[in-house]
């Protein structure tokens, strides 16, 4: 075992020896149900429960069908990934502690069965919230319907349950990215809730289309919108459970847990480093001072874990936020992500690169225009003309078009900074060991070494 093996253990078994129950003593016999599963959080939070905290009773995840598969296919496909490796190692059996129950969480009651219902009701101790929709593009309707609406429904199951001790809803530090300071404090939603859900609700799809970037205002996309929505529901329920909070930032892949460089999808930066390494994205606009505020993901639900112990343990009167952010304490900014990224594809180039990796990134928005004009799209025509005459079918201007829809998206999160208040983190961390503490909040060469190995070790399971 490696030093931080042993102090990322401690995060859950407290090895200090502090008063009150520690994380894996406290989540011993319980029973969790987790939304969004199958998802890249989700999935981390199940392995980090199974393999830290080796005595919680049984994790129920809600999952739906997809893609022609039945939720107890997904689920035994998710636990055969390579994420999955240390805690097989352990315990041969952990599946048997997984209990999938099927929900479609779009659906009026989530889809999910009177039977289930009632099982759930008598059982669960903690409820972890991570599903949502995160893509920028979503429109309103299936935004709210997932994120609000979805979260009213897990709301009004959770007060059915009798004992039910914490409900943790993961929302994003980006939910009132219309302010430059952010508080751990839940804001005046943009508009009631209820009425929005009523208003668009006989609403046609092109009406809601056309009045969405009214109703969003001075937020960039209807997922910020939707989720500062969803705060202010969860926060109503404050007098009936007990309620947390957390926000991250821009999560990436695994610092340490359970090994290095883990993630599975290519959202945010992670599409454009690989964009990057490949040779086609050669310009982006970005704020080369801006602060990348970028968090590793098992740090998050390290985080989260801990923020679960903490609400059922202590009962905050009203709901407590987490702001997951690292931009306060290891300010790393975009200016430097670029260089790190690029001298390391230059030591590692990826296989079949387009181009060589040269990306740069302006602020300046005619300089970005230029170098797309120049970098982008004519190699990208030259090369379209070479595969027509070669008798192929042109390709490259379709890829391009692609990207510059994806990073026209990422641009606001790239172009400015944030600042984010976070007390409650700091509190909720001088509540855990000094090791734990460590492991929680990476030092600020840690952070930099954990964006490097995110650049340099990344271990993608797509299909996982
Ligand atoms: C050189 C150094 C440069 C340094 C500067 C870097 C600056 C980066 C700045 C990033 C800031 C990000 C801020 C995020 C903040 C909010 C965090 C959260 O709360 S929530 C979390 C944040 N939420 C998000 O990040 C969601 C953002 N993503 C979206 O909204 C949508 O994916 C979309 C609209 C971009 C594309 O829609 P659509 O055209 O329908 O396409 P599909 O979705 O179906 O995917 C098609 C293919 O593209 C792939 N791919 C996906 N994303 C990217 C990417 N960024 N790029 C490249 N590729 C990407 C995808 O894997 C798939 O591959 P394959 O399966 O075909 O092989
Ligand atoms: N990734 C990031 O950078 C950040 C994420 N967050 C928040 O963290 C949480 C998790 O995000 P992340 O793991 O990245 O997201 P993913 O897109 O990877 O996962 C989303 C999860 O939600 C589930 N889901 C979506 N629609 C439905 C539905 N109709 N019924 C049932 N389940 C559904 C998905 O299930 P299925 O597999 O069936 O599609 C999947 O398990 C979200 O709340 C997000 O807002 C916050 C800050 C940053």
């Amino acid at each position: 075992m490696t030093d931080g093996d042993a102090r990322l253990t401690d995060i859950c078994s407290g090895a200090a020896g502090g008063k009150m129950a520690t994380i894996a003593e406290y989540y011993a016999g319980k029973n969790v149900l987790i939304t969004g599963a199958t998802g890249f959080m989700g999935k981390v939070l199940v392995e980090k429960l199974l393999r830290s905290c080796p005595e919680v009773k049984a994790l129920y995840l809600l999952v739906r069908p997809k893609a022609g598969q039945s939720m107890q296919q997904r689920v035994s496909d998710m636990m055969t990934c390579k994420l999955f490796d240390r805690v097989r190692e352990d315990n041969p059996d952990f599946h048997q502690k997984i209990i999938p129950i099927s929900s479609e969480l779009v659906q009026p009651g989530l889809a999910i069965s009177p039977e289930d219902v009632e099982k759930l009701s008598g059982c669960i101790n903690i409820v972890f919230h991570c599903a949502a929709t995160i893509r920028f593009d979503e429109p309103l309707k299936h935004a709210l319907q997932l994120n609000v609406i979805a979260t009213q429904q897990l709301l009004s199951l959770a007060k059915q349950m009798h004992h039910l001790e914490a409900f943790i809803h993961i929302s994003t530090a980006y939910a009132n990215c219309n302010r430059k300071y952010i508080d751990e404090v839940i804001y005046p939603p943009p508009v009631e809730p209820k009425k929005l859900i009523d208003s668009l609700e006989w609403m046609d799809d092109g009406i809601v289309r056309d009045i969405t970037p009214r109703l969003i205002g001075d937020r960039p996309n209807t997922y910020t919108y939707t989720k500062a929505l969803a705060e202010f529901v969860v926060q109503q329920e404050q007098d009936k459970l007990n309620i947390g909070i957390i926000r991250p930032s821009i999560v990436g892949a695994s610092w340490q847990e359970p090994f290095p460089g883990w993630i599975d999808n290519f959202n945010g930066p992670s599409g454009v480093f690989i964009a990057a390494g490949k040779g086609i994205l050669r310009t982006m606009r970005a704020n080369n001072d801006a602060v990348a505020d970028l968090i590793p993901v098992d740090v998050v639900i390290n985080l989260t874990l801990a923020a679960g112990w903490y609400t059922a343990v202590h009962r905050p009167k009203s709901a407590l936020v987490y702001n997951c952010t690292t931009g306060g304490i290891n300010p790393f900014h975009w200016g430097e992500i670029e260089h790190h990224v690029m001298s390391s594809f230059k030591r590692n180039p990826l296989e079949q690169a387009f181009r060589r990796p040269n990306a740069n990134i302006t602020s300046n928005y005619l300089i970005n225009q230029y170098w797309i004009l120049v970098s982008h799209k004519f190699p990208a025509l030259i090369y379209d003309l070479f595969l027509r005459l070669s008798g192929q079918k042109p390709q490259m201007m379709r890829i391009f078009n692609r990207l510059h829809k994806a990073i026209s998206l990422l641009e606001y999160f790239s172009s400015q900074d944030w600042e984010w208040n976070s007390e409650n983190l700091s509190m909720l961390m001088s509540q855990l060991t000094p090791e734990d503490r460590k492991v929680g909040r990476p030092t600020k060469h840690a952070a930099r070494l954990g964006q490097i190995f995110n650049i340099l070790q990344l271990t993608y399971e797509p299909d996982c």
